[in-house]
């Protein structure tokens, strides 16, 4: 099979150059797009020069329509505004697009679900293994574990990330409402402050902190009345956020249209 060709969406970005370099170490992939924001100063600049590479005469773009026109996948860690830009083009050209960006709404799921009749996407707000093994683990012990126990999911992230809580946070706390067979959006706690009044029984909690260059830490806690189980997960270089990401695209290909996750990419349903 031709190797596959994927365009890198932000690749200017801390991802996007990440993923550039995992593209060019990867077997069977070749880097076919670099896409930019429209007005970036680093349109028109070496893709592979940006990730520290040898110049590799890919330039950024800001035109995905055309990039598109000879790619068979994209991955997409930018913004939720340009990944829902970026969906219908995907779907259109026949791309597998992988998203990978955090901070999208219901409705933003809700558009990238809806062309998952006729395109395949695979969304994970973290595409390593160990963070999806996490939580493989966590919705074991929520399912062995009673009300008695709280749950609280603990993140901390560098500076420069825009969106709280992380993707993966969200991630955690859905495996953790499905052990204990609730709805996430209906029992969960964010932002505490002030007179909050007593922990409210079943919620699942979260709680974000920012600063210097933490690439993720996620810890999901189960508090008891004596006793407090803690398991924690941190990344220490985006690498492994690229190879998995990599690693999804290469699964994708050529499979049916349809909404996956990284569960799916790394066989993790029954674990
Ligand atoms: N799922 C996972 O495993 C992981 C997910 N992430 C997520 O990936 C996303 C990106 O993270 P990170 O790389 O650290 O962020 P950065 O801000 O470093 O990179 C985002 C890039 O996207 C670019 N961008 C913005 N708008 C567009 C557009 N319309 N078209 C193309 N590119 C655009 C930005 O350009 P400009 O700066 O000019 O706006 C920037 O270069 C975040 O949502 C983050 O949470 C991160 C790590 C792992
Ligand atoms: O913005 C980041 O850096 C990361 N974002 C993802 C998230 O929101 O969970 C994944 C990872 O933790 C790094």
């Amino acid at each position: 099979m031709a190797d596959m060709r994927l365009i890198v969406a932000g690749a200017g970005g801390r991802m996007g150059r990440a993923l550039v370099r995992v593209i060019s170490e990867t077997p069977g992939t070749v880097l076919a797009g670099a896409l930019e924001a429209p007005g970036s100063e680093l349109l028109g600049k070496d893709a592979g020069v940006l990730a520290g590479l040898p110049a590799n005469g890919v330039m950024l773009s800001a035109d995905l329509w055309t990039l598109s026109a000879n790619a068979d996948g994209i991955l997409d860690f930018t913004v939720p505004a340009a990944t829902i830009a970026n969906v219908a083009i995907a779907a259109e050209r026949g791309l597998v697009h992988i998203v990978g960006t955090t901070g999208l709404s219901v409705s933003d799921m809700a558009v990238i679900k809806s062309v998952t009749s006729r395109a395949v996407v695979v969304q994970s707000g973290n595409m390593s293994l160990g963070i999806n093994l996490l939580a493989a683990l966590v919705k074991r012990v929520a399912q062995s574990l009673d009300e008695s126990f709280d749950i609280e999911i603990v993140e901390m992230h560098h500076k420069a990330k825009i969106d709280a809580p992380s993707g993966t946070a969200f991630l955690l706390g859905e495996a953790a409402a499905a052990g204990r067979g609730i709805d996430l959006h209906a029992r969960s706690a964010r932002g505490r402050d002030g007179h909050t009044g007593a922990r409210r029984p079943g919620d699942i909690g979260f709680a974000a902190l920012r600063g210097g260059t933490v690439t993720g830490d996620h810890s999901v806690i189960f508090a008891g009345p004596m006793e407090r189980i803690e398991l924690t997960h941190r990344a220490e270089d985006r690498t492994m956020f690229a190879q998995g990401a990599v690693k999804a695209a290469l699964w994708a290909r050529g499979k049916a249209p349809g909404f996956y996750t990284m569960t799916d990419v790394l066989g993790l349903a029954d674990f």
